[in-house]
Formats: structure tokens, sequence, C-alpha cells
């Protein structure tokens, strides 16, 4: 079994270079999915309070552990705070409510899941909205949460803390006033959107930028992206005897990023994590640059009307 190279956090954490990625995985599939992942080498898994998949992750963890397949140190494991936790009293008590589901006793990193705040019903209702279709949110300054999600950490509940969804002033105000550094930013990041400037930011700070939907969603519905069917990435594929989505994420990995696909067919999951024997050359990375329009998946139309919308 061949595990994914690690990238030392800014705090000495090491993540694992490739994680799976769980949006949307439910039920079996999700359960079959992470068994498949770490059976085949995976120990990094990315999930949310949001995507309610929390407990089956943790299931499956559980198994492994309990079979001394791997040990509960040797997975990263990502979870994100969710919009509706922003007030500073709600923070332990979302984070308190995820270590639950997951069954573990700390979390390796967990993430703000956007500098957004919504406004809090009840845990099961996470996108409430107001009598005009708008996300109701609040006004929750991101730093008075972020501030709590450092108590986490001084609490043993937490290993280490990052962002998401966050923009290059949003992350720089921060960084201003935050007592731990964020050791990651989780970001849309795929050949159509690499946000040098950000990732530049990041550079800097040595926060590590973590890339979601490093694929772009083939066959989730929309159409495919343009790079799979480009000639020089398909001749890549052949050169390398690997997939054009192989060297999207090789591509990816070369520019700092650890991306964290989502897969559900296991085929799929083997691939992904088998892009660790070649590498790109100094062209072939400069012949992505062409398709970096800047193209975003995921807008959060929703939450266009509030002050801290990143977009
Ligand atoms: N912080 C945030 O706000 C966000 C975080 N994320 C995180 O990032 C993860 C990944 O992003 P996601 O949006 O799921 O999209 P991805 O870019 O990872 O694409 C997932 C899709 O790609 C397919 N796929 C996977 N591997 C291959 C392959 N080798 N060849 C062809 N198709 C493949 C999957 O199919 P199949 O499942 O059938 O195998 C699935 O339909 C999420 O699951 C989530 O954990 C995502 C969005 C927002
Ligand atoms: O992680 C995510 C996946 O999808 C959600 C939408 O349903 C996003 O809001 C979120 O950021």
């Amino acid at each position: 079994m061949k595990l994914a190279p690690t990238v030392k956090l800014n705090n000495g954490y090491e993540m694992p270079i490739l994680g799976l990625g769980t949006y949307n995985l439910k039920k079996s599939r999700c359960v079959d999915a992470v068994r498949h992942a770490l059976e085949l080498g995976y120990r990094h898994i990315d999930t949310a309070f949001l995507y309610r998949n929390e407990g089956l992750v943790g299931k499956v963890l559980g198994e492994f552990v309990g079979a001394r397949k791997v040990q509960r140190e040797q997975v990263f494991l990502v979870t994100k705070l969710w919009d509706i936790y922003h007030e500073p009293k709600r923070v332990q008590y979302a984070c308190e409510l995820q270590l639950k589901q997951l069954d573990v006793d700390y979390i390796d990193l967990y993430l703000m899941h956007s500098p957004v705040g919504v406004h809090y019903n009840s845990d099961e209702d996470m996108m409430p909205h107001l009598e005009n279709g708008e996300l109701w949110t609040n006004n929750v300054d991101y730093l008075d949460t972020y501030k709590s999600m450092e108590q986490l950490v001084d609490l043993g509940l937490v290993r280490s803390l990052g962002l998401s969804n966050f923009n290059l002033d949003q992350l720089q105000r921060l960084l201003l006033s935050c007592r731990i550094k964020p050791a990651a930013l989780q970001i849309e990041c795929h050949p159509e959107l690499v946000q040098i400037p950000l990732m530049e930011l990041c550079k800097l700070h040595n926060i590590t930028v973590v890339a979601y939907s490093p694929l772009g969603r083939p066959t989730t519905g929309r159409p495919l992206p343009e790079f799979y069917k480009d000639t020089k990435v398909v001749e890549m594929a052949k050169k390398y005897q690997k997939t054009p989505a192989q060297v999207v994420l090789r591509y990816l990995i070369d520019l700092g990023t650890v991306p964290i696909p989502k897969a559900a067919q296991k085929g799929h999951l083997k691939e992904n994590l088998d892009v660790f024997d070649f590498k790109l050359t100094t062209e072939e990375l400069l012949h992505f640059e062409s398709f970096n329009r800047g193209q975003r998946i995921w807008k959060f139309e929703k939450a266009k009307h509030h002050q801290y919308y990143p977009y």
C-alpha cells in the first residue's frame, strides 16, 4: 500500500498531500467510499457539519482503528465549523457536537467553512432563509468566531485551525489579529480557477492551500471542463500513462496545493491516489495557465448581500 507524501504545516503537524473529499457522499456510498479509501491508503479525509456525513465517516474510521488496520493518529481528519455557529458562544458547542458525531477526541484541522455567519434556529436547520428567499445571515465578525476557535486548540479539541472561502483581504485582516495562525486555507482550485495573489499570500505566511473541487466536478451533471479534452493534456496523460484527471491532480500538487478530490467509484479513488510517481515538466505546467480564466463553480450567491461575501 502506497501512502501519499505529507506536507509540514506551519505548526509542525503533517498533512498528507492528497485527501478524500466527501461532499454529497451519503449513506452506504459514503461508508463504502471511506472504507475503500482507507484500504487503498488514503490518510486524509475532508468532511463538514454541512455534509451530514460526519457520523458515517466516524463510524468507518472507528471500525478501522478498532480492527487495528490504522491508528487514529495516522489519519488526518478535517472538518468545518458551519456558518450557523459563528456566534462565539456556539463555537465550542458545535465542535463538541462534531467530535461526538465523528466519534474522535480531537480533530486534526478545523476550518471556518466561510466568513459569512448565518442565523441559528436549530442544529438541523443549516440554511435558514428569509421570506424574500435570501439566506438569513447575521453580522458576526469572523474575527470573533476565530477567537473562539483558538480556544478549541487550547482545550486540545482541535490540533490545527484553518479557513475556507476567505478572500485575500479577509485573510489579511485575520492575520493581523489572530493569536494562532491558520495552518491551511481551503479554496476552490482547479485549472480554471487558480487564485495566484491569494496563494502568494498563503506562501508568505506558510499557510497550506487545500484545493477543493480540484477536478472541476466532472460527472456531476456539469459539462466536462475543457481541460479534459485538451489535446496537450490528453498527450500528457498518454506520455505518463495516466488519465487527464491524474494529470490535473499532479498539476495542482506541483502548484503546491493539497487536492481533496471526491470519488465514490473505487476506480476513481485508486486513480486519484496514484499521482506520486510522475512529475510534469515546466512547459507542461505552463500549459495549464491557459485554462485559468477565473471560472468559479461555487459562487454562494445566496449570501451575495452580506458584508463578508467573499467574491
Ligand atoms: N470548503 C468548501 O466550501 C468546499 C469544499 N469541498 C470539498 O472538496 C471536495 C472535492 O470537491 P467536489 O466538489 O466534490 O468535486 P471534485 O472536483 O472532487 O469532483 C468530484 C467528481 O469527480 C468525479 N471523479 C473523481 N475522480 C475522478 C477521476 N479520476 N476521473 C474522473 N472523474 C472523477 C467523481 O465521480 P464519482 O464520485 O462517481 O467517483 C465526482 O463526480 C468535496 O467533496 C468537499 O470535501 C467542495 C466544495 C466546497
Ligand atoms: O462545502 C460546500 C459544499 O456545498 C455547499 C452547497 O451545498 C457549499 O455551500 C459548501 O461550501
